[in-house]
């Protein structure tokens, strides 16, 4: 079976200014990877981010479950947890709406469907962590660029969870961008609320901002 070649990130894509059809695009494009291409673009991600000084002295860092063609950071997390990392998942806020707090996720973590139909753990009362203490965050997103910017599925979560990090930078966790290479555009239109992102790793490579 022939397979879809990556178009090149500069020349492919469509008016970058608009961000709705920028997503569409950026969402088909990680959907369209076959099964294999997602699992060696996670392997070669675990080898990226394991090597990465930043992350070797977290010992709290928030992930997420792979959704919508998002490279999956399990194989990451398998050898992360060796070292001793304990991993979290973030937890729609049933009061504050539109913000995320933080629950363990472990192999007998209880998981529920959330109302866009992406598993997580309960809002544990005791075990959750807020934004502010972790150590890092690996976001998931729909495109980046090289400046930091970021474009995510629209919701605006981690742009409100994480914007005291724009006021506190002492307190912010490191934050994080993971993503397929070919979800890299030239430049991302930034909106006054966006919060930027310390660094990208891809399959590819690791972009420090
Ligand atoms: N894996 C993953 N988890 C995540 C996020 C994410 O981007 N990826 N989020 C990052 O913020 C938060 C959830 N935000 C989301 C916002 C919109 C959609 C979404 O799929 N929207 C659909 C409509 C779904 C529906 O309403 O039924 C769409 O736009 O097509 C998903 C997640 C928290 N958890
Ligand atoms: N700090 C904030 N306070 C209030 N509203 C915010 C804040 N950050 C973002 N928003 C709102 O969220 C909406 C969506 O923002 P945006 O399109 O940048 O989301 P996104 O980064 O793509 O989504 P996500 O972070 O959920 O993946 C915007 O309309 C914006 O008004």
């Amino acid at each position: 079976m022939s397979q879809l070649s990556a178009p090149e990130p500069f020349e492919a894509h469509p008016d970058t200014s608009n961000r709705s059809e920028l997503r569409k695009h950026l969402r088909r494009l990680r959907q369209s990877l076959t099964e294999q291409q997602q699992t060696a673009a996670a392997d070669n991600l675990a080898r990226n981010l394991l090597a990465m000084a930043e992350l070797h002295r977290a010992r709290h860092i928030a992930v997420y479950l792979p959704n919508d063609g998002e490279i999956d950071p399990h194989p990451y997390m398998a050898f992360a947890r060796r070292r001793g990392v304990h991993f979290y998942l973030p937890v729609l806020h049933p009061i504050h709406r539109g913000r995320m707090v933080f629950s363990p996720y472990r192999d007998e973590s209880t998981l529920t469907t959330n109302r866009f139909g992406i598993p997580e753990p309960e809002f544990h009362k005791g075990l959750r962590r807020p934004a502010w203490a972790l150590d890092a965050v690996l976001l998931p997103l729909v495109g980046f660029d090289l400046s930091g910017g970021r474009l995510g599925m629209g919701g605006g979560f981690y742009d409100r969870t994480f914007a005291f990090s724009r006021r506190h930078a002492r307190l912010a966790p490191r934050l994080i961008g993971i993503a397929h290479d070919r979800q890299q555009v030239s430049r991302l239109p930034v909106e006054p609320w966006d919060v930027p992102l310390h660094a990208v790793v891809t399959e590819k490579a690791c972009y420090r901002i």
